[in-house]
């Protein structure tokens, strides 16, 4: 395991209200850095599960530590702090009604006491890269779902976030907007950022090699990425390779001829021993 990872589960279950748990004896780290993607069927837990690690609910069990403190004995005034470390895309957006576009994105950023004329470039820029260029002044409501979730995709990532947890980013765009999005996430990733996205679109968790994250009946199951798979699957197969032709060694030395083993002298064999043995013309006269 990771010495400090940024997100850390330890034997964690959550269930709503009395309800029965529907999430059980989670433990997985999150390593700094990492990217992953979290799958699962409808129902499966995933939005739960990402709500606990941006703090939004608590587990009813276990163990959950941010950046290497324990999250049940974080102080209240400490939070805000740590969630502006955080990016979240919600899979209901949450934009606000009453700001454009470029307003919304840059909230994170105005937030952090930055000044507008230092990042309204970046914004533009970001904004044009997820094809809003021309949205800037437009208000949430005016856009459709797909436009809706860009922009709250822009936001969660404007600020460089040390985290990004995002909750069907790509659930309401085409294809080739999805591989567009999944372009930014990955440059995000090369900064430095830790990302996990919950998605039902298992042709987007193809194209990366990550490790997959699956939620079944309460259960995470995670799978290494294929690179590692690969290279698990070839050290075992050189491995059993290794093994049969130790047997086949052993196997060739079991049935080689007695004549093959070293010979033990018996002294009781005098006749036939060169001592013994006289019909060697010996000195007999
Ligand atoms: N606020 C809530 N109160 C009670 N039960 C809830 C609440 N939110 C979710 N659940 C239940 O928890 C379970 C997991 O829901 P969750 O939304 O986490 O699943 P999901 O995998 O994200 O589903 P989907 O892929 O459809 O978004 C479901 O059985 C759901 O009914």
């Amino acid at each position: 395991m990771d010495p400090e990872p940024v997100i850390r589960f330890d034997n964690v279950g959550m269930r709503y209200g009395r309800g029965p748990e529907i999430l059980r004896d989670l433990s997985f780290d999150l390593p700094r850095g990492s990217f992953q993607f979290l799958t699962g069927p409808s129902g499966a837990g995933k939005t739960s599960l990402l709500r606990l690690i941006y703090l939004a609910a608590k587990p009813s069990r276990g163990l959950i530590s941010y950046f290497g403190r324990d999250a049940a004995t974080l102080p209240r005034n400490e939070l805000p702090d740590l969630r502006r470390r955080v990016g979240v895309v919600f899979q209901e957006f949450r934009l606000l009604g009453h700001m454009n576009v470029f307003d919304n994105v840059a909230l994170p950023l105005r937030v952090a006491g930055r000044k507008r004329q230092d990042y309204a470039e970046d914004v533009a820029e970001l904004l044009a890269w997820v094809g809003l260029g021309d949205k800037m002044n437009a208000l949430p409501a005016t856009l459709s779902g797909g436009e809706q979730q860009r922009v709250a995709i822009a936001r969660a990532v404007v600020g460089q976030p040390e985290v990004l947890i995002a909750d069907e980013p790509t659930g309401n765009v085409d294809p080739e907007m999805g591989m567009r999005l999944l372009r930014l996430f990955t440059e995000l990733n090369k900064l430095g950022t830790t990302i996990i996205i919950a998605t039902h679109d298992l042709q987007l968790v193809r194209m990366l090699d990550a490790p997959v994250m699956t939620l079944s009946n309460g259960h995470l199951h995670i799978r290494p990425p294929r690179s590692v798979r690969q290279r698990m699957r070839e050290e075992a197969e050189a491995e059993a390779e290794a093994e049969a032709e130790a047997e086949a060694e052993a196997d060739r030395i079991a049935a080689a001829p007695a004549a093959a083993a070293p010979r033990i002298h018996d002294p009781s064999d005098t006749a036939s021993g060169p001592d013994g043995d006289d019909s060697d013309g010996g000195n007999d006269d």
